[in-house]
Parts: structure tokens; sequence; C-alpha cells
């Protein structure tokens, strides 16, 4: 494959701007039957999200796809969202009981609006087995899976029906499948993503590896509708994740869902867990993100996202960071 590159190594070329005011930038986005706040959506992991978060971002108008790692509460969860008019997102493996499990949604009549098959090796026979599955079982859901990290695995994929696919296999902040197995797209993800994104015929969900604001319009100039997040929503307050004090300082846990802290076990283990600088309220992380977005966007040229999709970039021969910390 020529021209393989990561976030780092790309900037993205301004073009005239045609707003009077960055707030004039409207960043939403469509995925499925509904417009989202934000092409962004924190990471379906038990030290992301909890049913809290997935409440408080259905609530303010974002996307959220709820983890699979407490499956006897994920019934009365999408009960409980749509008590309150909220879509339902929720997770799902592909073992047995997981057949079971969307049966029982489809027997009850709940219907998930957005339901993400969540397995490390997405290009497989029993991830396209649940796609099938859930479509004939609940056909109105839109079904994201993943992960995948070659065009031959989206189009499968999509062909088996999925609606969206999720690309991105090893580039996350705590993955260590690039180093146990020697697979996966870190050290390229985003030379991944336009390789998968070239060839959809439906939107891409960009999996891991964001460490910057930047680095969410780099994914959708290089084809994402929308980009998955761990490690920049791991330290709010609101994250479900152990909150520790070191020397004065808060930081909070995260761990990867094929960790050992998360299987309870130390088989086929490809995650780890670290620990991030607490940082406040996660309103405020998305109010700037909304903000960067908005900029980005102002910068394409445009007033809305499908600008950043057109503009021009270059490869930089050294990180753009040139040493320097990011903040
Ligand atoms: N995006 C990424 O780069 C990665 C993400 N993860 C995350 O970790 C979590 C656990 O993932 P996963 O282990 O797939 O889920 P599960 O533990 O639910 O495994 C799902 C099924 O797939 C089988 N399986 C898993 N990996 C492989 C493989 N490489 N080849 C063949 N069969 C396989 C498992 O069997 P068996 O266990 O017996 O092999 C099991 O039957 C998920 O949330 C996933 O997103 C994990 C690694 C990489
Ligand atoms: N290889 C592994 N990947 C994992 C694991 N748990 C989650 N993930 C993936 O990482 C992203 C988040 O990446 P980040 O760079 O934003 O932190 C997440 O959405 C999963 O796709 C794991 O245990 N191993």
């Amino acid at each position: 494959m020529e021209n393989v590159f990561d976030y780092e190594d790309i900037q993205l070329i301004p073009a005239k701007c045609v707003v009077n005011s960055r707030s004039a930038c409207d960043p939403s986005v469509k995925l499925g039957n509904h417009t989202f706040k934000l092409p962004v959506v924190p990471a379906n992991m038990q030290t992301i999200i909890d049913e809290t978060i997935a409440t408080q971002l259905a609530q303010e108008g974002y996307f959220y796809v709820m983890h699979r790692f407490e499956p006897e509460t994920r019934l009365s969860f999408v009960e409980k969202m749509h008590a309150q008019g909220l879509i339902a997102s929720i997770s799902v493996g592909v073992k047995p009981e997981e057949y079971e499990f969307v049966q029982m949604l489809a027997a009850k009549e709940l219907v998930p609006e957005y339901i993400t098959i969540d397995i490390a090796h997405g290009h497989s026979t029993a991830v396209i087995d649940m796609i099938q599955h859930i479509k004939q079982q609940l056909p109105e859901t839109f079904v994201i899976a993943g992960n995948v990290g070659t065009p031959e695995a989206v189009r499968e994929l999509e062909n088996a029906g999925a609606d969206a696919t999720k690309v991105g296999i090893g580039p996350g902040k705590v993955c260590i499948t690039k180093i146990k197995t020697g697979f996966g797209t870190g050290g390229w993800q985003l030379a991944a993503l336009r390789w998968c994104a070239k060839a959809a015929s439906k939107p891409v969900i960009a999996d891991g590896g964001i460490r910057t604001h930047g680095d969410i319009a780099k994914s959708i100039r290089f084809g994402a509708t929308m980009v998955m997040i761990g490690s920049l929503f791991a330290g709010h307050e609101e994250s479900p994740g152990e909150t520790v004090e070191r020397d004065g300082k808060l930081y909070k846990e995260y761990f990867g869902s094929a960790s050992e802290f998360q299987k309870g076990e130390k088989k086929n283990v490809e995650g780890k867990k670290m620990y991030v600088e607490h940082k406040g309220a996660l309103q405020d992380t998305l109010t700037e993100m909304e903000q960067d977005l908005q900029s980005a966007i102002s910068y394409a040229g445009g007033s809305d996202l499908d600008s950043i999709r057109h503009v021009d970039y270059v490869i930089v021969k050294n990180s753009i960071f040139n040493g320097d910390k990011v903040y």
C-alpha cells in the first residue's frame, strides 16, 4: 500500500473562509435516521460510558453506544431509554447467548435504534452471522459492525447487511493487540481509514488513535462519518473509571475491553490499564470539541462538516508537534 501515514503526519490546508464567525459553522452529523450534535461517540467501554452518561448524552443530542459488559442490564436499559423518549444504542457480542438476547428484544418488541457488534476481529463469519440475525429479528435497527481494517472487510460486512462499519484494529491507547499479535492499523490508522472509506458505500466510524481534537477533523477528511474515542473521554468527573490521587493530583482509571481487568482472567489479553489525568466535566470537553470542529470547518472554507471532506492536505515530514507537548 502506498502513502502510509497517521494522524501526526498530516496537516489539512486552509481554504478561503466564508463565515463571519466560527459559531456559524455546523458540526452536526446524520447517522441512520437521527442527527447528532457532533461526529463523535465515546467508546463503548466500561471506563468510558455507563447508563448515566448514556442518558446525559442522549438527552443533549449526542450519539452514544452503551457497552456490553453488564449484559443482564441491557434489556431494561432499552426500556428505560425508550420510556424517556430517548434513542437506545447498545452493543452485542457474537456468542450464543447474544443470539438469544436479540431474539428476546424482538419478542418483547423492544427495538433499539442502534446496535453495535463489538468484536476485536470483525472480519469474520461470526460477525456476518450476527448482522444477518439482527437484520432478520430487528429489521428497523441500524447495525454498526466491527472492528475491521481492510476494504474487503468493509464490503463483506456491508453486503451482509451492516448499515455502518467501524474501522480500527490496534490503534487504541490501551491496546496491546499490535504488540502481542503483530497485526493491526496501529501507526497507520488514518491511512487505513482512507483505504477502507474509499471502498465503503455506507458510513464508516473511525475507532481508536484520536489524541487531539484536530484528529477528528482529519478523520472526517479521510472518510469517517463519525469518530469513536476512548482515552480523551476517560478522565472526566463522570467517567466510570476509579478516581485515584497521586502526589496531590487526581487521575482516572482507563482499561481496555480485552484487558485482564475487564475479563477477570489472564486469557487472550489484548488490552492494558492506565491512568489519565482528571480533566473536569464531560460537557466542557464536548463543548470544546464542538468549538474546535466549528473552527476546523471555517478553515476548510465552508459552513458544515462536508467542507472538511474536500480540503487538500500535506504529509509533513516531521511531527507537527516538533517535540512540544500538546498542552
Ligand atoms: N479495536 C481493537 O483493536 C480491539 C478491540 N478489542 C475489544 O475487546 C473486547 C473483546 O473482544 P473479543 O475478544 O473479540 O470479544 P469476546 O471476548 O466477546 O469474543 C468474541 C468471540 O470471538 C472469538 N474471538 C475473539 N477474537 C478472535 C480471533 N482473533 N479469532 C477468532 N475468534 C476470535 C472469541 O473466542 P475466543 O476468545 O475463544 O478466541 C469469542 O467466541 C471488545 O470490546 C473489543 O472491541 C479487543 C482487541 C482489539
Ligand atoms: N486492542 C484493544 N483495543 C481496545 C481494547 N479496548 C478498547 N479498544 C479499542 O480502543 C478504542 C479506543 O481508543 P482510544 O485511542 O481512543 O483510547 C476503543 O473504541 C476500541 O476499539 C483492548 O482491550 N484492546
